[in-house]
């Protein structure tokens, strides 16, 4: 079977996108999905991503992380948006399906605008939180991201008891300034650092600045430069979440399997 693919990033995150409207692509197939995935032995990417017609919406995407588990994916949904411009879909405002709900998206000057869903709070975990922004993030502020050990401390709180048995994505924080943070992510499903994570820094941003009643927050990725902004709203909760930044589509191609 030859399946036709195009290959985008957002920040360093990067998917295997399929047009899939003609629902031709097995979703139940999971070690296909790993397989595409796969960098030595397929095409290589963090995630993979359905795009499906809706009939209440521009399009569906489908997410799937690299080991063909399902989450909302930040960074993926950017993504979707430009590869669905690319599609003639949309062009430049546009609502769509993901698996935590209907998004709004803005496609303009070359940046995809993702409004997110509410955030309904944040949880203290000792001295570290825990943010839901469509996937579960863990957050820990730290002194030196950049010499942090991402992987070995990721992997443990990942896989740590109190997550069981779905898990969480894990995000090591610095302070660079009052509005910009530098933020590095272990990805539960990737089973790794991504060089930057969608939902993570959107987590993260809430975290850093969740005593403002409205704030911008600019994240610096290994991947490149995001930002957030969002607003406090009642209960500890938080709403009007965007989360900005690129998206582009790396090549296209087919592949037999
Ligand atoms: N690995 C995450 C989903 C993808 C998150 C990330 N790629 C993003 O941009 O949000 C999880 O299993 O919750």
């Amino acid at each position: 079977m030859e399946i036709s693919f195009y290959k985008y990033q957002g920040t360093g995150n990067d998917f295997v996108m399929i047009d899939d409207r003609e629902e031709k692509f097995d979703d139940s197939n999971l070690k296909l999905v790993s397989k595409l995935c796969d960098r030595k032995f397929g095409v290589g990417a963090d995630g993979l991503i359905l795009i499906r017609n809706h009939k209440d919406f521009d399009f569906e995407m489908i997410y799937f992380n690299a080991d063909g588990s399902q989450s909302m994916c930040g960074n993926g949904a950017r993504c979707a948006v430009a590869f669905s411009a690319f599609l003639g879909i949309l062009d430049e405002k546009t609502s769509f399906l993901a698996i935590d709900g209907a998004h709004e998206a803005i496609l303009k000057d070359g940046l995809v605008q993702l409004l997110m869903g509410d955030v309904a709070g944040i949880d203290e975990k000792e001295a570290d939180f825990f943010v839901n922004t469509g996937s579960p993030h863990h957050i820990r502020f730290v002194e030196d991201v950049q010499n942090y050990p991402i992987f070995e401390e990721g992997k443990k709180v990942r896989y740590d008891q109190i997550y069981a048995p779905a898990g969480t994505n894990v995000n090591f924080v610095e302070k660079v300034s009052a509005d910009e943070i530098f933020v590095r992510t272990y990805e539960r499903g990737v089973e790794d650092e991504t060089l930057s994570c969608g939902t993570g820094v959107t987590a993260a941003a809430i975290a850093f600045g969740k005593d403002q009643a409205a704030a911008t927050i600019k994240i610096k990725t290994l991947g490149g430069q995001l930002s957030v902004k969002f607003n406090a709203s009642e209960n500890g909760a938080f709403n009007k979440v965007w989360l900005i930044g690129p998206a582009e589509q790396v090549f296209a191609g087919k592949i037999s399997v």
